[in-house]
């Protein structure tokens, strides 16, 4: 594409004129490759218009500045000022890439809690009513059976994107994106107009260091989302909902508990049932319904109303609600994985004392049968965490099975004689079967009704460290595998 093309949307000065055929942006000099333009960005320990010379040597055609530069610039490398480069980055990305965001339906969440969980349910229930959805948040960008890793929650505006035109390409009709609010603070989502903005809830995080510099900055950023976006809705129970939905450009719909919301939710319990663990509610105002959603913990009835305000906006049929929330699961994040047995498996990303905690005590609540961990620890990481680890899991499960985890340089049983040591201080009983899949084999075969098992530390991983090389290991087919294995064995 022509540079003049890029630049079509943005305010600019010529510093070193020409209009050469751009092959690709790019805002890291190492990335840099013939024709491409180069973004010189202002980071926080390092800044990119230091490498500009080094690009323009690695082939790059033009060059997208915001401060002088401190060499002569060839005549053939095109030279374009701009008063901010990381917002220009999102404009003339948003350009390269043909306008994605306008090709698809488009919501954004932020909040301080519920974003990635509340991703996952919209995405869900898009999919149950034949709309193709990827996401991009903190499990990477999503879709079409792909996983792309990612730096942020919110990628940088490049990738946003660039992922929106591979969604394209692959068939997706929607895109859901977690907007944190150090994202909309350096303009990563700058240059999309979204068709829907929510706002889940507010408080305090990410204050200090590089992040924000207090409260006030933080709930201005997470408000700036607002201003861009066709419809908001906003979870009216929170006291800073108003606040941060101030820049709106129509009324939000509301959701909460509270009569005055239009989607309202009442009658909510817990629910534990042939393995099924969620929580339900009734929701009334706007809509009247009957759901059960498939992820633990009450607050997900915020994050089920957050979802179901957001697809309101589009035309959704109830059942595809209903279902959507029914089967809605956020990978490696308490998610439920199919077992024959009535009991219930669940795989979580926990692999601390404070994750393990949040957890366990939320399953708790569910007062299984009993409640069973099976976990590791990390190699060659504070040994304070596996004691805090097995402490945890000794006070709140009825059996701890430790087991290995990426034991990366460290003997496994090293590790696993630690976690003991902190288990020690508890009277919690447990086992200990290194070997990882004999371990969650243990767990099944011992299972007995009513019974909740944590698989706890890979959640989304799919993989296993083990002395600097990572081998294959996805639980879900471990799980797989060993229902298999038990049923040849009955035969
Ligand atoms: C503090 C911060 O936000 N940093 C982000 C920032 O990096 P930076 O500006 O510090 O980069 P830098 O190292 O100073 O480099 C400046 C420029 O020089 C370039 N460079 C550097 C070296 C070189 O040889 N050549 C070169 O061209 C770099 O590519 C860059 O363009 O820009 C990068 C590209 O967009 C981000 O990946 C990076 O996020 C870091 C990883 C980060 O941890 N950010 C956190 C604070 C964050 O954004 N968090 C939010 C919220 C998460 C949540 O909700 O929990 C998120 O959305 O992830
Ligand atoms: N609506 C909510 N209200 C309060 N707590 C919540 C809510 N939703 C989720 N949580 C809690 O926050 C944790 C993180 O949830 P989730 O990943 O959905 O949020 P997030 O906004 O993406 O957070 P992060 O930016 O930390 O990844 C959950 O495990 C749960 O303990």
């Amino acid at each position: 594409m022509k540079l003049s093309n890029l630049l079509a949307n943005i305010e600019y000065t010529v510093i070193n004129d020409g209009n050469p055929e751009i092959t690709d942006i790019i805002y890291d000099s190492r990335k840099v490759t013939d024709g491409t333009a180069f973004v010189c960005l202002k980071g926080y320990t390092s800044d990119g218009h230091k490498y500009a010379q080094s690009a323009v040597e690695k082939g790059a055609a033009a060059l997208i500045i915001s401060d002088d530069l401190s060499f002569n610039v060839p005549k053939n490398v095109a030279v374009i000022k701009v008063e901010n480069t990381r917002k220009a980055l999102a404009y003339i990305s948003a350009e390269f890439f043909g306008r994605p965001a306008e090709r698809l339906k488009t919501i954004a969440i932020t909040g301080t809690k519920g974003k990635t969980t509340t991703t996952a349910m919209i995405a869900s229930i898009l999919e149950c009513a034949g709309i193709k959805t990827g996401t991009i948040g903190t499990l990477g960008i999503l879709y079409d059976g792909k996983v792309v890793k990612t730096d942020n929650t919110t990628p940088e505006s490049y990738e946003i994107q660039k992922a929106m035109h591979d969604m394209l390409e692959c068939g997706c009709k929607a895109m859901v994106i977690e907007a944190s609010s150090i994202g909309l603070k350096h303009y990563r989502l700058a240059d999309i107009t979204f068709d829907v903005g929510i706002f889940t809830n507010f408080s305090h995080d990410h204050i200090g260091g590089v992040e924000h510099k207090d409260m006030a900055e933080y709930l201005y950023c997470k408000s700036l989302l607002f201003g861009q976006c066709r419809h908001s809705a906003g979870n009216i129970d929170d006291e800073k909902f108003t606040e941060i939905t101030k820049l709106a450009v129509e009324k939000p719909v509301t959701f909460g508990f509270s009569n005055k919301a239009d989607f309202v939710a009442s009658d909510d319990h817990l629910l534990f049932e042939n393995g099924f663990i969620g929580v339900h509610f009734e929701l009334s105002g706007k809509k009247k319904l009957s759901l059960d959603v498939n992820i633990p913990g009450k607050f997900n009835v915020y994050n089920a109303l957050a979802a179901i305000s957001a697809v309101s906006f589009f035309d959704i049929p109830d059942k595809a609600i209903v279902e959507g929330l029914h089967k809605a699961k956020v990978k490696g994040r308490v998610e439920p994985v199919p077992v024959p047995g009535n009991y219930s498996l669940i795989i979580d990303y926990a692999h601390n004392a404070l994750s393990m905690e949040n957890v366990l005590s939320t399953l708790r609540l569910y007062k299984p049968n009993r409640l069973i961990t099976m976990f590791g620890a990390g190699g060659n990481r504070p040994k304070v965490r596996r004691y805090e680890m097995g402490e945890t899991s000794g006070r709140l499960s009825d059996l701890s099975v430790i087991t290995e985890d990426n034991s990366r340089f460290e003997d496994v049983m090293d590790i696993i004689e630690d976690i003991k040591t902190g288990l020690a201080k508890t009277d919690g009983k447990y086992v200990v079967v290194p070997n990882r899949k004999d371990a969650i084999r243990y767990c099944m075969e011992n299972a007995q009704d009513g019974d909740i098992i944590v698989l706890a530390g890979k959640g989304h991983e799919d993989y296993q460290e083990i002395k600097g090389v990572k081998y294959h290991m996805d639980e879900r087919e471990l799980v797989a595998d060993i229902i298999k294995e038990m049923a040849e064995e009955k035969k």
